[in-house]
């Protein structure tokens, strides 16, 4: 059974279509990767999947059950996560509230016992605490738990961002351009990261990304958007030698 099953799918936008017929499965544990020149509508299929868009049309199926017309919050809680283009973090909360914030979207205690601090409320905290500095390690980030998020540089507010979207625990992790703004050696890095996060947390991914380093070197299969329909699919060498991929990039270099 697919993880996602995209069938059919299409958004307007007034008169323009930018997202036309598209079709994509995702099977558990692959890494995917969603590439296409500026405006091809690669943020609009993500808008579309996390409930921040309304499709116009098509079908839509996570782990087999319909995900259309959900809110962004019931998406979450089906088990997809997201980062932004433009990083949305708390910036001015601290680099573990940001974690936290996510933590609390599904934990257990009742309101209850959080209105009147009765012990389990406390357990509760403490734990996911523990749970917080425990993913802020992994993304080397633990030294600034108590930094505001806005004061890290830019390629640690992006590993931050990843961070906060595990902390819902998802199946799917997509990431819009998690490379932007990084220098090369923050983009090899993430790559590795990004490999490492996947095995740990079995997760299945789909990014977004025009850093073609990254997205060769890390996918294993790629859909390419143009206009908003599909021109090619395939594995890295494939869509490296794909005419209609080449001329949709207009000579710019796809390796
Ligand atoms: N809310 C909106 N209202 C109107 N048009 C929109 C809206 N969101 C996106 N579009 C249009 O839809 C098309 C696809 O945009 P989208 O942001 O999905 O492209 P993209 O492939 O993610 O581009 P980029 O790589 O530059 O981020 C563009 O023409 C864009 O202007």
């Amino acid at each position: 059974m697919p993880l996602l099953k995209v069938e059919n799918l299409s958004k307007s936008f007034g008169g323009l279509k930018a997202v036309s017929n598209l079709d994509i499965v995702i099977n558990q544990g692959e890494l995917i990767g969603l590439i296409g020149p500026n405006g091809a509508g690669k943020t609009t299929v993500f808008n579309i999947l996390t409930g921040v868009y309304e499709k116009t049309e098509g079908k839509m199926t996570f782990l087999d059950k319909d995900v259309s017309g959900l809110k962004p919050y019931q998406v979450t809680q089906r088990g997809m996560a997201r980062t932004f283009q433009n990083i949305r973090l708390f910036s001015d909360l601290s680099v573990i509230d940001n974690v936290k914030v996510a933590y609390h979207q599904r934990t257990s205690y009742s309101t209850f016992s959080a209105l009147f601090r009765l012990p389990s409320y406390f357990s509760g905290e403490d734990e996911m605490h523990r749970k917080a500095m425990e993913l802020l390690k992994i993304f080397n980030l633990d030294d600034k738990a108590e930094e505001m998020a806005k004061n890290l540089p830019y390629g640690e507010q992006r590993r931050l961002e990843i961070a906060r979207a595990l902390a819902t625990d998802p199946k799917l992790l997509l990431l819009d351009e998690p490379a932007a703004g990084m220098n090369p050696q923050e983009t090899h890095d993430l790559m590795n990261l990004i490999r490492w996060i996947r095995e740990k947390f079995k997760l299945t991914i789909l990014l977004i990304e025009h850093d073609m380093s990254l997205v060769m070197g890390v996918c294993e299969r790629i859909y390419v958007l143009d206009y908003g329909m599909i021109i090619a699919q395939g594995t890295p060498d494939d869509i490296k030698r794909n005419p209609k991929v080449i001329e949709a990039y207009l000579g710019e270099e796809v390796v």
